[in-house]
């Protein structure tokens, strides 16, 4: 390995790796029997800008967006006119010359040859090469998608929509007509689309309507190597419906393209499209916040402007407070010969419109830092990227089903994590990297991520399985099969939930179990809006799973703490968390929606008209479901109770010395400070989720009473000895 020094005075921090960085095998990939799996290299004349040669087939799947998606609920933008730039014939030459510039163009005859020749087709390739805009595209101009669609998968919603809207503009066409994309509360598709992004939870509910997936000749699991869940899942029902297309007479079969980056060193910086330098921390690194802010500012001061900046950071807060921070040091006198600095956040909470902020393009004399979660880490190109700084670490949640908490914790990212986020900087010209860890611990890291169907709750996946006909969900061909635990602590939930019932030894779904499938929510609150009739309350349910779904409906700005503490004081309840949503939301509909009333009510508007829309999809879904959409007004107690109907394996008992242990599986936990309840001690408390961060946190609670609670589950709450 030959490490070597450079940029002495502009990163003094840094140590900086040459291309003969020590490779890493890429690890196997299960693969299916009678699959091809393509190396965009192979074969085809070298281009100097091709990716890498032949790499062992294989691939791993990704996974994430465990969010269920709504199916063509919305129509949204069907014939929105990309820029004016599509119809200038110079900025369509560029886009076609892009496109030709490409490492995947000189394989695209090999390619088409193989996706004639063969049903399923594993494509490996760098990040950046072209498979997600350009397949899609080659397989339509071929006419292959003249029986059905193309549908490509992606992980996240924010990389389904920017990339529908590249390929849109490369095509030439609105997006939302031939190309489209749909994602959960939100679509632009007609009739005509045949090129379809959508997000693998969203591709995942559609199968349970139509198993065969019939409307489509194409299925594109993009990012496999990320294994999220619903891509791993999905991998399954593609397999079962490719053999249930085959084997019945006139129709036509279905095609499936696993699609998935090489994590090959070796080739990463010859065979990329553009080069991207590679820098390491000289030493570990104590606070890497720090380390990657101040090597924000010496990038800033050297490099020139619209060389923008992806700094890569753990989660929501952290990137706030950074955001913050960066805002105020770049009004810094020292700092007045530098471009202007526009800082933009990128995390999961933030609505769709402001993720997308971050693809404007930076202006004359500006800079742009974009501080993100690993939301940004595969899939999307965002222009004017020249500078990617990673701090090597990822806020994980991971599931343990026999406390039932939640662990949220900051890990260490694997070394195909980090892989992804270099390949960031190189998107549209030569980059760098700068790696806030050394070499060393870079080593030490995992190659590949823990797949997402190994940490976590299974219960959604579990009915979305049942309800598409799959009887036994333990034999399911899972790529990396769940232990048992974690099925079984999924099988029992859904038991709980009168989803299912056991028969012979076969797991069947209720009445109620198929209903709860169709809402693009976790069973236990689908269950919470079914039993909204009964107590008269589902107008509420409704409001409260709403606001649920839409994070960070209070704003609490830096400086303004106390104020912001005082404004939410008005819409706190005695009864908890959950009244208080409540509250907030009627207030904001009787203050009829207005910007000005958030502002000053330090409340964040577009999460509150977020919820409003996730509101309106889901009374959609109650009315096709039958559930009678009833208000109790101010009766809130049935309001509670209520939701005691879905969360009632979330129940904590308060204990003689002040404490509280979950009644489930005798957890300690500790009411959030955040929590309505916070400072008071109710003697039972129901809560929304257990997050361990260092201690185990109960967030978003309401009082129960220890009746409701043996009327809902009498012979749950009688084992768990709760006195009535
Ligand atoms: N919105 C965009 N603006 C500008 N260029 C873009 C945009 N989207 C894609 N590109 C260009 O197209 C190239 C190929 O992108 P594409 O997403 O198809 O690659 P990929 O091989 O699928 O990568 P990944 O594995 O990271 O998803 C990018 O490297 C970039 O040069």
């Amino acid at each position: 390995m030959f490490v070597n020094e450079l940029r002495e005075g502009v990163c003094k921090e840094w140590t900086q790796e040459l291309k003969t960085m020590a490779g890493f095998q890429e690890p196997p990939i299960k693969k299916a029997k009678n699959d091809r799996s393509v190396d965009l290299n192979a074969n085809t004349s070298q281009a100097p800008t091709q990716p890498s040669p032949s790499q062992a087939a294989n691939g791993h799947l990704k996974a994430r967006d465990s969010s269920a998606s709504f199916q063509n609920l919305k129509h949204k933008n069907p014939h929105k006119r990309s820029p004016q730039k599509a119809k200038n014939p110079e900025h369509l030459r560029n886009l076609l010359s892009q496109r030709h510039a490409l490492p995947i163009f000189p394989a695209r005859a090999r390619l088409l040859e193989e996706f004639k020749k063969h049903q399923t087709v594993i494509v490996i390739g760098e990040t950046g090469s072209g498979k997600t805009t350009q397949i899609p595209q080659y397989i339509h101009e071929e006419r292959l998608d003249r029986k059905g669609g193309i549908c490509i998968t992606q992980p996240r919603r924010v990389a389904a929509i920017s990339i529908a809207k590249r390929v849109a503009e490369e095509m030439d066409t609105n997006l939302g007509g031939l190309v489209g994309y749909s994602v959960r509360f939100e679509e632009a598709v007609c009739p005509a689309t045949k090129v379809k992004y959508v997000t693998d939870g969203m591709l995942l509910r559609e199968a349970i309507s139509d198993p065969l997936l019939s409307k489509y000749s194409w299925i594109l699991l993009d990012e496999a190597h990320e294994r999220t869940i619903n891509t791993d899942v999905l991998f399954g029902i593609v397999k079962d419906a490719q053999k249930t297309r085959r084997s019945t007479p006139g129709q036509d079969p279905l095609r499936l393209l696993i699609m998935s980056a090489t994590m090959d060193v070796d080739h990463f910086q010859p065979g990329r499209q553009h080069p991207i330098e590679m820098f390491y921390a000289k030493k570990q690194q104590e606070d890497y916040v720090m380390a990657t802010m101040t090597t924000v500012f010496q990038i800033h001061r050297e490099a020139p402007p619209r060389h923008d900046i992806l700094l890569f950071l753990t989660g929501q807060e952290e990137i706030d407070s950074v955001t913050a921070n960066l805002r105020q040091i770049a009004k810094d006198g020292s700092l007045a010969e530098c471009p202007r600095l526009r800082v933009l956040p990128m995390y999961a909470a933030l609505p769709a419109h402001q993720q997308l902020d971050v693809f404007r393009p930076t202006a004359e004399g500006e800079r742009k830092v974009i501080v993100s979660t690993n939301i940004a880490e595969t899939s999307i190109t965002i222009p004017g990227i020249r500078f990617v700084i990673d701090c090597g670490r990822a806020k994980v949640r991971t599931y343990h089903p026999g406390s039932g908490f939640d662990a949220l914790k900051v890990r260490k990212i694997s070394q195909a994590q980090a892989w992804q986020r270099t390949g960031r900087a190189g998107r549209e010209a030569s980059g760098n990297c700068y790696r806030a860890y050394t070499r060393a611990e870079f080593d030490a890291m995992d190659v590949n991520p823990t797949p997402e169907i190994l940490r976590s709750n299974l219960s959604s996946v579990m009915l979305q399985l049942l309800a598409m006909g799959i009887k036994n969900v333990v034999t399911f061909d899972f790529i990396d099969k769940p232990s048992a635990e974690h099925l079984e602590a999924a099988m029992v939930q859904l038991t709980f939930l009168g989803a299912v019932v056991i028969k012979s030894d076969c797991l069947e779904l209720t009445e109620a179990g198929r209903k709860m499938a169709q809402f693009p929510l976790e069973p236990r609150y689908a269950k919470v809006i079914l039993s909204g009739p009964e107590h008269g309350c589902t107008d509420e349910v409704l409001s409260i799973i709403s606001m649920l779904s839409s994070e960070s409906i209070f704003v609490n700005p830096a400086g303004k703490k106390e104020q912001a503490a005082i404004a939410r004081r008005k819409f706190t309840s005695v009864e908890g968390d959950h009244i208080t949503l409540l509250k907030v939301f009627r207030a904001f509909k009787a203050a009829k929606k207005n910007k000005m009333w958030c502002h000053e009510n330090f409340l964040n508007f577009r999460n509150l008209m977020y919820a409003t829309e996730v509101r309106k999809q889901l009374v959609q879904v109650c009315e096709r479901c039958g559930v009678a959409l009833t208000s109790c007004q101010q009766k809130t107690d049935s309001v509670r109770r209520c939701l005691a109907t879905g969360l009632f394996t979330s129940v904590a008992e308060l204990q003689l010395d002040g404490k509280y242990l979950t009644l489930d599986t005798k957890q300690e936990a500790a009411l959030h400070p955040t929590s309505a309840l916070f400072g008071g001690k109710p003697a039972y408390v129901l809560f929304t989720e257990l997050v361990l961060t260092g201690k185990a946190y109960m967030h978003l609670n309401s009082i129960v009473d220890p009746q409701w609670l043996h009327d809902i589950a009498p012979e749950y709450f009688r084992k768990k000895h709760v006195k009535r």
